[in-house]
């Protein structure tokens, strides 16, 4: 059984908008990314996970317990950082990371410290004085303080510079690497792709795509762009029947399809034209899946 199974869950809100059928299967230690549009039902799903909200239709099982029955003994396991975060009480940054530290009854306030030392936090700021970062980066702190052998994060970047944002990455590989199963939401593709195994991809309430990044970072179909020095070599190339997928006419350039065993070849071929460049597409998860969108459309 996966670590995280989410089972044809479904939370219909009418007019179309909820979440519809979505089953992903999360495995132990594995980074897991979530992305959407705005509306796209991240939340909602997330929610579920949690077991703030009652499913229509399907199930959600943490570490084999139903997130929404015993969600009091799942939260002993996972961490949580919500996309909206409010937090209870009036007191500082201090007191609420101690607190939780004490509810949660894992975790470490040296770990809490050096974290918030880390993301520059000033944690003797009342939590309702802090800006919108300052909340994100206390919540950050405290989800990874806990030690929890689960993290589920909504949004967990929203309102950090792109600095916090790189420390935020870092800390999470370091979380992988110790073992910890990562389930994080994200509108922005490029950070899923730097720390996510693997991407469900939700759209109007249904997943669309799973994608594998290993699939992407090591495609064995490459594409390669080059421009030919002149119009008579660039002729030439296309008629040669290689898989073309664009062409640029007015700059004599050419992007080839290609699967790495046919490389050698392509470069042979290559000798008898006059090149101004060659030079490799790197594919990025942003293309695929811009890519996705446009065929779902
Ligand atoms: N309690 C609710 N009652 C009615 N509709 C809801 C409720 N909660 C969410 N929705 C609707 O369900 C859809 C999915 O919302 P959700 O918040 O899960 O999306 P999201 O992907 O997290 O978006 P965002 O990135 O904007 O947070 C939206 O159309 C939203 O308006």
């Amino acid at each position: 059984m996966a670590y995280i199974e989410i089972k044809h869950l479904t939370k219909d809100y009418k007019k179309e908008r909820g979440i519809f059928d979505i089953s992903l299967e999360i495995e132990k230690g594995e980074v897991y990314g979530f992305v959407g549009i705005n509306g796209a039902g991240k939340t909602t799903t997330i929610r579920h996970l949690m077991g703030f909200i009652k499913p229509d239709e399907g199930s959600v099982t943490i570490k084999g317990l139903d997130a929404s029955k015993s969600s009091a003994e799942v939260k002993r396991y996972v961490s949580y950082i919500p996309g909206e975060i409010n937090f209870p009480g009036n007191t500082s940054g201090e007191e609420f990371l101690k607190e939780q530290i004490y509810l949660s009854g894992r975790g470490s306030w040296n770990r809490a410290k050096e974290l918030s030392e880390l993301f520059q936090l000033d944690i003797s700021a009342n939590v309702h004085a802090m800006s919108k970062g300052m909340k994100q980066k206390t919540a950050i702190v405290s989800a990874l303080a806990s030690d929890a052998d689960i993290l589920i994060m909504d949004e967990p970047t929203t309102g950090l510079d792109p600095l916090m944002r790189d420390i935020f990455i870092d800390l999470l590989k370091e979380e992988q690497e110790k073992g910890k199963t990562i389930f994080m939401s994200s509108h922005i593709f490029q950070e899923v792709e730097e720390i996510c195994d693997r991407v469900a991809v939700i759209q109007k309430g249904k997943i669309i795509e799973i994608v594998d990044i290993k699939k992407i970072r090591y495609n064995k179909n490459k594409v390669y762009r080059m421009e030919f020095k002149s119009e008579a070599d660039f002729k030439r190339f296309i008629g040669l029947g290689y898989q073309i997928s664009k062409v640029k006419m007015e700059d004599l350039q050419v992007f080839v399809e290609i699967h790495d065993e046919q490389i050698n070849e392509l470069i042979q071929t290559l000798k008898d034209f006059d090149l101004v460049y060659f030079k490799e597409i790197k594919a990025h998860f942003e293309d695929y899946i811009a890519q996705v969108f446009k065929e779902e459309k």
